[in-house]
């Protein structure tokens, strides 16, 4: 099948003082357009390095992203990334944060149209009261919603999201869940969205993606989730299906660490086993 977003033999090969160390390998995958695909695997598997490499932020070793039939070569305004920490000029005002994109991408036209475009986002994101508060006199909620509204107002074909309420507390966190959702089905943008939260991914997500542990992380399972959209959380919570979906997302997490461990052991039982046979062999 070919999709909208095509991720073929997706590889990255970091160089390290040890010598190269591939970090992801093989890693294929393919996204309808509109569709919300989280990845979901251990601390330091190599989620991070998809989603950037997807952006065109991190350069790829092997294989290649096509994005709606072309293939991407560095970073473009079809792509908006949202990080978990927005990164805002503290200094400017919430609209000009988002202005700063959008008079890059839409140099023709008017200033009165592109003033409207980014404040309409930012409404959609609940700040329409603030537009000319200074990013620095924001909460973090507030911040990153800004940098919601940043990467929306671009109107991107793919919205790529690292780990994006990561540093909220749960309520705000709950609440721009919502909003993010809202969006994204009304503008029907094609999503991948990094989480280790495996409640956060079946709340958003048309497919979950679990990797396994690096080195050379690939895709290791796909959850296709049966909730209906547009949805509602109590819907979601309340499925029949939905806490089988949950246990076999952690037992194949759970597989992973014991995967993990023992290779960890037999790692070690051979290093301790190396001096031995060196004094065997020793004259
Ligand atoms: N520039 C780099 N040079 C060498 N190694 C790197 C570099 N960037 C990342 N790594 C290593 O690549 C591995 C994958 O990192 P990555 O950030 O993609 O993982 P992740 O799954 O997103 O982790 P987390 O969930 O903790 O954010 C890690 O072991 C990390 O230390």
């Amino acid at each position: 099948m070919r999709g909208y977003v095509e991720l073929f033999r997706l590889g990255k090969t970091y160089d390290t003082h040890n010598g190269p160390l591939v970090i992801v390998e093989d890693f294929d995958l393919n996204l309808a357009q509109g569709e919300y695909v989280s990845l979901l695997g251990h601390s330091g598997c190599g989620k991070s390095t998809v989603l950037t490499m997807i952006a065109g932020l991190n350069s790829i070793t092997t294989g290649g992203v096509v994005i709606d039939g072309r293939e991407i070569d560095g970073p473009g305004p079809d792509r908006g990334v949202v990080f978990q920490s927005p990164c805002l000029m503290p200094w400017m005002t919430a609209l000009d944060n988002v202005m700063l994109g959008v008079n890059q991408v839409y140099r023709n036209a008017t200033k009165r149209d592109r003033i409207d475009l980014a404040s309409y986002y930012l409404n959609l994101v609940g700040l329409g009261s603030i537009l000319h508060k200074r990013a620095k006199d924001l909460s973090q909620g507030m911040q990153q919603r800004v940098g919601i509204a940043r990467a929306f107002a671009l109107k991107p074909k793919m919205l790529l999201l690292d780990e994006p309420f990561g540093m909220l507390d749960s309520l705000t966190r709950l609440e721009l869940q919502e909003i993010l959702l809202e969006i994204l089905v009304r503008d029907k943008v094609t999503t991948v969205m990094v989480t280790h939260d495996v409640d956060e991914a079946l709340f958003m997500s048309d497919r979950v993606v679990m990797m396994t542990n690096g080195p050379r992380a690939r895709v290791g399972a796909i959850f296709s989730l049966p909730f209906d959209r547009p949805r509602q959380r109590a819907d979601v919570l309340e499925h029949p299906e939905y806490y089988e979906y949950r246990r076999k997302m952690i037992e194949f997490l759970e597989g992973q660490d014991h995967a993990k461990i023992k290779n960890t052991r037999e790692r070690d039982e051979s290093k301790t086993s190396e001096p031995a046979d060196l004094s065997l062999s020793s004259p």
